[in-house]
């Protein structure tokens, strides 16, 4: 699907974006393994998450979509072996979490994905699982799935994570609940922690020194509801567009404002942008608040490399707040986004190439001159819908041409609605 989106004046209301992604995930996992009835208020029903809720059913537990909640019935800690391949779609975030789960699971199951998927780094999460004692096989030796895994058995380890990744600190901290003895994982930087809210959330042992976090087997849990705040890293657009955009104002509401997520927010203050927020309510854990972005003009910044765990996913929405500043932006620590739905390094290089930016890549970093972009680009998404929304926003004052379109609903199927509804609410639905 190609979509065109003419040369926008003025960007303006309120919206509430969908829910978390990162916790909707983590939701119907545990939802699966506690014991008996609880709601999923406000989930994701996006491309990923809707691949989780086909995995957890097809390992025992019951899911149905109730309006725009989910019902979910857990089986408790012990699932049920799989009839087919457990197919994760998009979702690098289904694949490493569920592997951990499967460790603790006597008995065997295939998990396999999209053909990026498939090229996505998992030695990373079966290197460590292999030590606490799970058998696990795949392609190269089980760096890439398809992945196969007979679980039980398994031992807690202390385990020093190589890379700042929340995906495998919370694949080992699931796999930990069904180890004899304690298991410790160590961050190299502090990452997303959602899995640590929501073990608490759920009364799962859990104990946090620094950055060091310690679990041990679970006993079975009570199931318990769970409300999903907005998602940050789908609000992260409409804050960017409100920026770069010409006499606009928008006020997102609901938004999850959790530490962990919100890198992006300091970084675009220091680049000048008129923007506040506010935490309003906690919701099972998680700050939840409202975000208000007004037209802007941005400076370059180098950015310090530390904020990059704490923003990851937000680098290319970043990069197309960079495209309109003045000056120069640099941005380090980028090897993680080699290794996402698409290498978003290059294809972040790409559109700003394709939007007349002049960029610098290396092999982790970037250098964006600022300055604006050209009128009426084409922008190629590569089939990532992060790659998609971000260049989307970036054309939106000259008018953009993106390809691909439809990628957007793996993780924000209302994105080019709400777009539309906030061009168009200049008139009708000012704040
Ligand atoms: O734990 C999570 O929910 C996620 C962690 C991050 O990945 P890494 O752990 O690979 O950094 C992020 O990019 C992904 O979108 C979601
Ligand atoms: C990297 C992402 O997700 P995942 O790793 O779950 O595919 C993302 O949503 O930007």
């Amino acid at each position: 699907m190609e979509l065109r989106i003419p040369p926008t004046r003025s960007l303006r209301g309120r919206l509430r974006v969908p829910g978390d992604k990162s916790v909707t995930h983590r939701g119907l996992m545990l939802g699966a393994l506690a014991q008996g009835e609880s709601t999923l208020y406000h989930p994701l029903k996006a491309g990923d998450t809707l691949s989780t809720a086909q995995a957890m059913r097809q390992l025992g537990a019951e899911i149905n979509e109730v309006g725009e909640h989910f019902r979910i019935r857990g089986i408790g800690l012990r699932l049920q072996e799989p009839p087919d391949v457990l197919d994760c779609g998009n979702a690098g975030t289904l694949m490493r979490l569920l592997v951990g789960l499967l460790a603790g699971q006597e008995f065997f199951a295939v998990l396999s994905g999209d053909a990026s998927l498939r090229r996505r780094p998992m030695g990373r999460v079966t290197a460590p699982l292999r030590q606490m004692g799970a058998r696990i096989e795949g392609r190269e030796n089980g760096r890439l799935a398809p992945l196969a895994v007979r679980g039980g058995g398994l031992r807690g380890i202390h385990y020093e994570l190589p890379v700042a990744s929340a995906q495998v600190k919370s694949a080992i901290l699931l796999a930990g609940l069904f180890a004899e003895e304690d298991t410790e994982v160590v961050e190299p930087a502090p990452t997303r922690d959602h899995t640590e809210r929501l073990f608490r959330h759920y009364g799962l042992p859990l104990e946090v020194e620094g950055g060091l976090v310690r679990t041990r087997r679970a006993d079975p849990f009570a199931a318990k509801d769970l409300t999903v705040p907005g998602d940050f890293s789908s609000a992260a657009f409409f804050v960017v567009a409100a920026l770069i955009t010409p006499d606009s104002e928008v006020i997102l509401e609901g938004v999850g404002l959790n530490p962990t997520r919100t890198g992006l927010l300091t970084v675009l203050k220091e680049m000048g942008a008129d923007l506040t927020w506010e935490v309003t309510e906690g919701k099972e854990g998680e700050p939840v608040g409202v975000i208000q972005a007004r037209s802007s003009a941005l400076k370059g910044v180098s950015v310090d490399p530390g904020l990059i765990p704490l923003m990851v996913d937000e680098v290319p929405a970043l990069a197309a707040a960079a495209a309109w500043a003045e000056g120069e932006t640099y941005i380090p620590n980028l090897s993680e986004l080699r290794v996402k739905e698409s290498d978003r390094l290059a294809a972040i290089a790409k559109n700003l190439e394709l939007l007349g930016v002049r960029v610098e890549a290396g092999p982790d970093w970037l250098r964006i001159r600022g300055g604006g972009v050209r009128s009426d680009g084409v922008v190629e998404p590569f089939h990532d819908h992060r790659i998609a929304m971000a260049f989307a926003v970036c054309g939106l004052p000259k008018g953009v041409v993106v390809r691909e379109a439809h990628w957007a609903s793996i993780s924000f199927p209302s994105f080019w609605d709400d777009l539309e509804r906030l061009r168009g609410g200049a008139s009708s639905d000012g704040p």
